[in-house]
């Protein structure tokens, strides 16, 4: 009786333990979100920066304010692209777990040794269109999504492998033009798109 009590009160210990550790996985996981977006987001607000300017003319004692508005290089996308929809991802792939395996895994493009220099023809990322074996073309780079599709925020079966085996640029930039894909997924570049000259 005692020790049926025992077990009992130590599996309810583990449950208490695994709520903890998935609580703190999903804070460390939009933590890792939010400094990726904050970083991809400052970019922009340089780019359409107002500036204040106490300017003193040489001529006067007096002090006057003027306004400098830089032009916007490109407009913030983030205020014209699609509505996004959240979608929780499975447990174990949260964007730390990414980020450290971007650190930690040497092969992630899957290139055993080969160069991720080489032109790729269009027809070959056509044959890379699985789960298991993705890959996809994102402004003029191929990538092997194949590791990241389970880490993707927006979802994979539905989202993500929309893009496998194909150029998924403009699906890219309707949803998140400002996501910084180059450094998300630069250990997982096969090669360079090859575009024939026409
Ligand atoms: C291949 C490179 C891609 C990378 C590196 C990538 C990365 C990301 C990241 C980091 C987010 C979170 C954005 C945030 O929280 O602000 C996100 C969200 C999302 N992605 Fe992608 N994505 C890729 C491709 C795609 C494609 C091809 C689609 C559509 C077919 C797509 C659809 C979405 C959607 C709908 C969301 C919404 C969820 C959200 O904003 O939190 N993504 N993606």
């Amino acid at each position: 009786m005692v020790e049926d009590q025992h077990k009992l009160n130590g599996a309810a210990e583990e449950e208490k333990e695994e709520e903890k550790e998935e609580e703190e996985e999903v804070m460390n996981n939009e933590a890792a979100t939010r400094s990726i977006n904050v970083a991809s987001e400052a970019a922009h607000q340089i780019e359409s920066l107002t500036i204040l300017a106490a300017v003193e003319p040489a001529s006067s004692s007096t002090t006057t304010t003027q306004v400098v508005q830089i032009t916007p290089a490109s407009p913030n996308p983030k205020a014209t692209t699609t509505p996004r929809a959240k979608v929780p991802l499975e447990k174990g792939y949260s964007q730390m777990v990414w980020l450290k395996l971007l650190r930690t895994e040497p092969d992630l493009a899957g290139l055993k040794g080969k160069s991720n220099k080489r032109m790729i023809p269009i027809a070959e990322v056509k044959e890379h269109c699985t789960e298991e074996d993705a890959w996809t073309v994102l402004r003029g780079r191929v990538y092997n999504i194949s590791p990241y599709i389970r880490f993707h925020p927006g979802g994979w079966r539905d989202m993500l492998m929309k893009g496998a085996g194909k150029d998924c640029t403009s699906l890219f930039m309707k949803y998140h033009a400002w996501v910084n894909a180059e450094f998300l997924l630069e250990k997982c570049l096969v090669g360079v798109l090859d575009i024939p000259a026409t």
